[in-house]
């Protein structure tokens, strides 16, 4: 038998499964050109050097690495912002900004595959170039609520944080890269107690001890603000937190309040973020639906300087909650009969209502088309005319 294996984590998408695809993408292109974003695309691999401006070293392990002919090595993208912080610093240099680009891209991730987690997946995603501001990052948070709601889901909820209060916080301490990367990982995957034991060991302030400890459990309004005592101590941090609390401020003007919670455990994995952090869950999914945040230093480190936010949907999860009516398509017919040219211009005349047809191809008789469609009614929802 010939081998009809695929990669581990990679999958074939059948006709239900790219009909709820196209449908999400479809609902995302147009909310994203409502938003007066423009459509984009960039090559599905790079050079290593340019992935790893934006994500930094520290996924190398996560990445599909080949070389060309040339001895240059290549990385199939692990993400798109990276892509398109290139992409802008390479053809838009001379352009208008702000910038609001779209994509509908595949990317690839070398992650243990389970539910909901693939080495190749779809993200539809925002960028908001060269704005800077509060406002910037609420139209993009209101954007991500929007999408969701365009996919028919109401009950979920986007977890925002304001990233430079973690690693204000974290410069204070002292603390080496590893030691830093162990805390990050931990109050990411909120793990309270392997946190505790780890700050109980380091030689750090106390109230900063404090501070850091109770990050994970940090969730619900923008009163979780006030129970960070150390935050008083340092500058940055005290900057930062205001500016979460404009961020909230500019989303309630935005009408999506409802769907905010603020969370101190959202640190997001990528190395880029420098402001504002959000990710979006359903009850329904154990994962995130969507994520981003502010980048302002990608670009520069392409060239060209300039302030960016934005996100990205994650669409083979979003496709697990969706069970969207609009994805009941027009009706369709099918058509048989034993004048084959009849049975052409019947269809002709339906597809021209908009309907869609399937043609007997075989000249099977009536009785034996009926006995086909038998069981087949959810399909074939308009049922058979014979002419
Ligand atoms: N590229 C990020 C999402 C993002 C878009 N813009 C900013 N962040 C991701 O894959 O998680």
């Amino acid at each position: 038998m010939k081998s009809r294996k695929i990669s581990r984590g990679l999958r074939d998408l059948l006709p239900p499964e790219l009909k709820v695809r196209r449908f999400m993408e479809e609902k995302a292109a147009a909310l994203f050109a409502s938003y007066a974003y423009e459509e984009v695309m960039t090559p599905t691999f790079e050079y290593l050097e340019v992935v790893e401006m934006g994500t930094g070293g520290n996924i190398r392990e996560e990445l599909f690495l080949f070389m060309d002919r040339e001895g240059g090595i290549l990385s199939l993208r692990p993400e798109m912002t990276t892509g398109i912080a290139r992409l802008a610093a390479t053809h838009l240099r001379d352009a208008v900004f702000p910038q609001r680009l779209y994509y509908l891209s595949n990317s690839f991730r070398y992650v243990q595959p389970h539910l909901a987690q693939y080495r190749e997946f779809w993200q539809a995603g925002i960028e908001l170039l060269g704005a800077e501001g509060v406002r910037a990052d609420a139209e993009v948070i209101t954007i991500a609520v929007k999408a969701l709601q365009e996919m028919g889901l109401d009950n979920f909820k986007i977890s925002l944080n304001q990233i430079a209060i973690f690693n204000s916080l974290l410069d204070d301490s002292g603390l080496n890269r590893e030691e830093k990367d162990c805390i990050r990982s931990l109050v990411e995957n909120k793990d309270l107690v392997e946190l505790s034991r780890v700050l109980e060991s380091l030689d750090i302030d106390d109230e900063l001890k404090e501070t850091i400890a109770i990050l994970p459990v940090l969730h619900g309004g923008i009163e979780v603000l006030k129970r960070l005592p150390y935050v008083e101590k340092n500058q940055r941090a005290l900057a930062a937190v205001q500016e979460l609390r404009e961020v909230y401020e500019t989303l309630q003007l935005c009408g999506v309040i409802d769907h905010i919670v603020v969370d101190m455990g959202v640190l997001r994995g990528l190395d880029y973020y420098t402001g504002t952090v959000f990710e979006g869950y359903s009850p329904e999914l154990g994962y995130g639906l969507l994520g981003g945040g502010r980048y302002d230093h990608l670009l520069g480190k392409f060239g060209f300087p300039c302030p960016a936010t934005g996100f990205a949907l994650g669409m083979d999860r979003l496709a697990l909650l969706l069970k969207h009516p609009a994805l009941q398509k027009a009706p369709r017919y099918l058509v048989g009969g034993k004048d084959f040219a009849a049975v052409i211009a019947r269809a002709e005349e339906l597809r021209k209502q908009g309907f869609a047809v399937e043609i007997d191809v075989e000249g099977k008789s009536r009785q034996e088309l009926e006995r086909k469609l038998e069981g087949r009614e959810n399909c074939i929802t308009g049922g058979l005319i014979y002419v």
